[in-house]
């Protein structure tokens, strides 16, 4: 880069000085290209710029968005945040988004646009870059290239530009002052994302990366049905897993918190996984292990999740096939030793306790399961996941508040305009294997709380009645089979 300000003088001086060198540049390069054999060229070519860099000034440095192409660049993701607040009227081309329940909007610079800002009246230039990557077919890739919002093979970074001699300055000063800043905005705004498994580009080569968008869900522990003591249990254990960076150190633990959500589908495993961000304001990943082929996927992946995050593995029993750790070391030492390897239980459990622990802050790891009985024993050993929460079948309890949430009616208001069909709620629904989602579904029939509490009632019943015709229809059919096992001892 060549500080021309340094070495000319006024404004039309400067731009003849430049004219004059890119001319002779151009001239020289002719010159050489018909003259010269094309190793000797480069060289000269190098002499030349190296001739003129040296006496620039300013120096630059490249903020890639990944860094190591994995790990997400932290000081990337502040500076995007924080120049937010620095756009001038010099910038032509904005990216907005927002997050409608929020009434956020987001503003990030296009690419190519530039943005100064001062810094204990230090000058500083900025650049946003955004470059499409030729694919390379499968050869080694360029280590700050990933895709982090749906592009294809997109290399992005910032450039930051200022005179050298600030570069202490800068980087034990500004850098930590933008990450501070950034740090503050987000907490005030934070608009949480939610990343799942990005296209492979170019089948493999480029393996697995994580794709963003903005999580936008309603579920909160208010709107959720669940037993009052349970959610305060919840609660209370997330508050405390937020406070205690200082004893996690101490114990020498990761600050990490792993929660198993099981219990039968439509019981609020998922509104839960949302409720819980939505209180930590935690971003959350949503891993689908059965597109995660083998563990060295799985290693990026898990080195690509930022702090404060909730990685999310739902419907753990029927992802995949998880090998259990015999069954896997078998296999590995018989005849497929040299097939590529794949994703294990054993290389999952160690990523969970291994690795990932031991890089990064503030991670909850959530496992959901409708068949807490299929699961490995190794997954649910003591110490794996910290808390098992059990999702079950709409409760009393659960069902006032999907009233109040749904039908806007509180508790008082059902007893005091609805108390006849209460009643008989109370009693059908008690026993009953009816979820939330079906209450709810029941909810959504009708806005008159009249037609749909009086519908919900049918429908508990119909519910009753089918429940009771099956026990007995199974109650006949097991009298009838011990009735013909009897007969055939007897014949014998
Ligand atoms: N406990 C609950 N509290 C509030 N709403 C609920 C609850 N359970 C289910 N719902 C409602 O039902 C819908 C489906 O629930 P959700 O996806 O959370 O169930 P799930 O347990 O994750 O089911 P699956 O096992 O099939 O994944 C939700 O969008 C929500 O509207
Ligand atoms: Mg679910």
């Amino acid at each position: 880069m060549i500080s021309v300000t340094e070495m000319m003088g006024s404004p039309s001086s400067l731009f003849s000085a430049y004219a004059s060198i890119m001319a002779s540049t151009m001239l020289f390069r002719s010159i050489l290209n018909d003259l010269l054999p094309k190793p000797v060229r480069s060289f000269l070519v190098n002499v030349f710029h190296r001739l003129f860099k040296c006496k620039t000034n300013k120096l630059t440095l490249v903020i890639d968005e990944f860094y190591n192409g994995i790990a997400r660049n932290q000081i990337f993701d502040a500076v995007e945040v924080y120049l937010s607040t620095r756009i001038g009227p010099n910038v032509d081309r904005l990216k907005i988004d927002n997050c409608s329940n929020k009434k956020v909007i987001s503003i990030r610079l296009e690419k190519n646009e530039k943005v100064t800002d001062a810094y204990q009246g230090i000058e500083l230039d900025w650049k946003f870059l955004s470059v499409e990557q030729e694919s390379n077919g499968g050869q080694q890739r360029d280590m700050s290239t990933r895709s982090a919002s749906g592009g294809g093979n997109t290399r992005r970074s910032f450039e930051l530009s200022f005179q050298k001699r600030h570069k202490e300055i800068i980087l034990t000063s500004y850098v930590p002052f933008i990450q501070e800043r950034a740090k503050e905005m987000k907490k005030k705004e934070r608009v949480l994302k939610m990343y799942t498994l990005g296209g492979l580009r170019n089948g493999r080569s480029y393996g697995v990366s994580w794709d963003a968008i903005n999580l936008d869900h309603p579920s909160t522990f208010a709107t959720l049905a669940m037993e009052a003591e349970q959610k305060t249990a919840v609660i209370a254990d997330l508050d405390r897993f937020l406070t205690r960076k200082e004893f996690y150190k101490r114990v020498g633990r990761a600050w990490k918190r792993g929660y198993l959500l099981y219990g039968p589908p439509g019981t609020g495993k998922s509104s839960l996984v949302a409720a819980m961000a939505n209180y930590l304001k935690f971003d959350v990943y949503d891993l689908q292990l059965s597109n995660v082929a083998a563990d060295s996927d799985l290693r990026d992946l898990l080195v690509g999740i930022g702090n404060r995050s909730i990685l999310v593995i739902e419907d753990i029993d029927c992802s995949i096939d998880l090998p259990d750790r015999q069954r896997a070391g078998k296999e590995s030492s018989g005849k497929n030793s040299n097939t590529r390897p794949q994703l294990t239980l054993s290389g999952l459990l160690n990523f969970i306790d291994g690795l990932w622990s031991t890089c990064g802050d503030q991670r909850v790891i959530i496992f959901t399961t409708n068949h807490v009985e299929k699961l490995d024993q190794a997954l649910l050993r003591p110490g794996r996941m910290d808390m098992h929460i059990h999702m079950s079948y709409c409760s009393f309890h659960g069902f006032k508040i999907l009233a109040e949430n749904y039908l806007g009616i509180s508790e008082a208001d059902l007893v005091r305009c609805h108390a006849g069909v209460l009643a008989e709620i109370e009693s059908l629904i008690a026993g009953s294997e009816v979820t939330p989602a079906e209450v709810a579904e029941e909810f959504m029939k009708s806005e008159d709380p009249h037609v749909t509490l009086d519908g919900l009632v049918k429908f508990l019943s119909n519910r009753k009645t089918k429940t009771k015709k099956t026990e007995e229809n199974g109650g006949m059919v097991r009298a009838k089979e011990s009735e013909m096992a009897n007969k055939s001892t007897e014949d014998m």
